[in-house]
């Protein structure tokens, strides 16, 4: 699906598309060249049935724990979160394509896989998640709310791109967009999509990251 026409940002045609997808809109075509391929959105990646098989299995782990709000220089708000790495078959299904998805057959994998519930007031200020924890590669899952995923270049703040992530698409992260940008999820004041307004409410993701570089992984343990 392409939305033609929508776009404004000049003749930049992408690898085998007549134009940019319209769930990516960006500050320019350079944005948009530079970042193909390294911020990738998959509208619909999750049937209904699978997004709900997550959300409850999911919900009793997370109704367990607090909204956290008071870390004043917490990159996240009005979170909680959980890890997780035993799932049932249904869930590991939808893991596995997710990392068949994202992932590189021979990239380590964090076997951890991490779980985000922000409240409908919570809200992602920018950053790049930290090059301890994290490897090259982020691949996130979207549940219940739409939200707007919006990455800045941290050289250059004019260079801008904005990633739609409705419930059920999942997003991946990688070279550019990994760590040249910052990435945030827009509190619902400001949930903008150009000119549509995204109402943000309580918002799940599944989020799945390789290992961070110079970690063994498990196969060398
Ligand atoms: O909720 C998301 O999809 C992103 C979360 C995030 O940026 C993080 O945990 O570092
Ligand atoms: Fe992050
Ligand atoms: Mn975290």
């Amino acid at each position: 699906m392409v939305c033609s026409g929508r776009l404004a940002l000049g003749a930049l045609r992408a690898p085998g598309l007549g134009t940019w997808p319209c769930w990516l809109r960006g500050s320019g075509p350079t944005v948009l060249r530079r970042l193909w391929g390294a911020a990738v959105v998959r509208p619909g990646f999750l049937s209904s049935v699978e997004e709900e098989t997550l959300r409850r299995e999911l919900e009793p782990a997370l109704r367990r724990r607090r909204y956290e709000y008071d870390h004043w220089d917490a990159a996240i708000h009005g979170f909680r979160e959980t890890e997780r790495s035993h799932w049932s078959e249904a869930s590991q299904a939808i893991l596995q394509r997710v990392r068949a998805a994202a992932f590189p057959p021979a990239l380590a994998q964090l076997p951890m896989v991490h779980v985000l519930d922000l409240h409908q007031n919570g809200y992602i200020k920018p950053h790049v998640d930290s090059i301890k924890f994290c490897g090259g590669i982020i691949a996130g899952l979207s549940l219940l709310s739409p939200s707007v995923m919006r990455l800045i270049d941290t050289q250059d703040p004019q260079e801008w791109l904005e990633l739609l992530l409705e419930p059920g698409s999942l997003y991946i992260l990688r070279g550019p967009a990994r760590y040249d940008f910052s990435h945030q999820i827009l509190r619902d004041e400001e949930s903008f999509f150009g000119e549509r307004r995204v109402p943000r409410g309580r918002r799940i993701s599944v989020i799945c990251r390789s290992l961070p570089e110079g970690e063994p992984g498990p196969s060398s343990r």
